[in-house]
């Protein structure tokens, strides 16, 4: 089988200092397959964002490893970071991060141009048929719905063409219908752009979605489910919210 795109091992992270200390991550390993889609869920606080952060290089971890095709993000430069983040990761937030004064397309190409790149009208326009956002590419932010928002802001994580899109409770602001929109869009994008995923989320239905859903309890992978439905997710939370009350 082919070398996992991103190997996390090891990962701890904490928060504050001596007596105020929270250690958010404890001794996090997993491995990510290209075309995976992973979700990663737990009660409140268990970690899951602190776990986003560090292995998507926004943070850098108190120890471990996250290895990007062999490029270990702990340890690399500021500048070789920065770069890594624009080229090979792409981010998709609940709040969806557009940029108000850009249009949808603009919005879109922002990355590539900060990359000192120039995406071709054809390559906007191919993104943004995968996204069903072509009527709407002259628009600006505040001209479309939530699910539209996220839509563009997956398009915008595309563009780059990322080995690894990270989504923190990418669906946790839509509704049912646009949610579900927004998780065959990253379903597709895993199994037709064999993209990798990994996405924070409280919601089993969404969980469904993915290839394997990781449990964390007090900053500890505690769980792993395969071929997860919502029932059998939405029971381990159970499980786990039992645990820890
Ligand atoms: N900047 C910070 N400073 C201090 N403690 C923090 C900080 N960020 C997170 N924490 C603590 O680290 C632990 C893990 O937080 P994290 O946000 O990763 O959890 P989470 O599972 O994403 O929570 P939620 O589901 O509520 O979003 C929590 O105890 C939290 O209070």
């Amino acid at each position: 089988m082919a070398d996992p795109v991103l190997r996390v091992v090891s990962l701890s992270h904490a928060y504050g200092r001596r007596s105020n200390v929270v250690h958010a991550l404890t001794d996090v390993s997993f491995d990510l397959r290209r075309g995976a889609f992973v979700s990663v869920m737990g009660p409140s606080g268990s970690g899951k964002s602190t776990l986003l952060r560090c292995a998507s290089g926004i943070d850098r971890p108190a120890s471990g490893a996250v290895l990007l095709d062999g490029t270990d993000l702990t340890t690399v430069s500021e500048v070789e970071l920065t770069e890594l983040r624009r080229t090979r990761i792409g981010f998709v937030f609940q709040e969806y991060n557009l940029i108000p004064a850009l249009t949808t397309e603009q919005n879109i190409a922002l990355p590539r141009y900060l990359a000192g790149d120039r995406p071709s009208k054809d390559e906007v326009t191919t993104v943004l048929s995968w996204v069903s956002l072509g009527d709407l590419r002259a628009r600006r932010p505040s001209e479309l719905s939530g699910g539209q928002r996220q839509r563009a802001a997956i398009a915008r994580a595309l563009i780059s063409e990322p080995d690894v899109v990270f989504a923190d409770e990418p669906t946790g602001s839509l509704d049912s219908r646009s949610s579900d929109e927004v998780l065959r869009l990253l379903r597709w994008m895993a199994d037709e752009r064999g993209r990798s995923v990994v996405m924070v989320t409280h919601d089993p239905v969404a969980a469904a979605f993915s290839d394997r859903v990781l449990f964390l309890a007090d900053g500890r992978l505690v769980d792993v489910l395969d071929r997860p439905t919502a029932g059998l997710a939405a029971e381990r939370m159970a499980r786990l919210e039992l645990q820890g009350a």
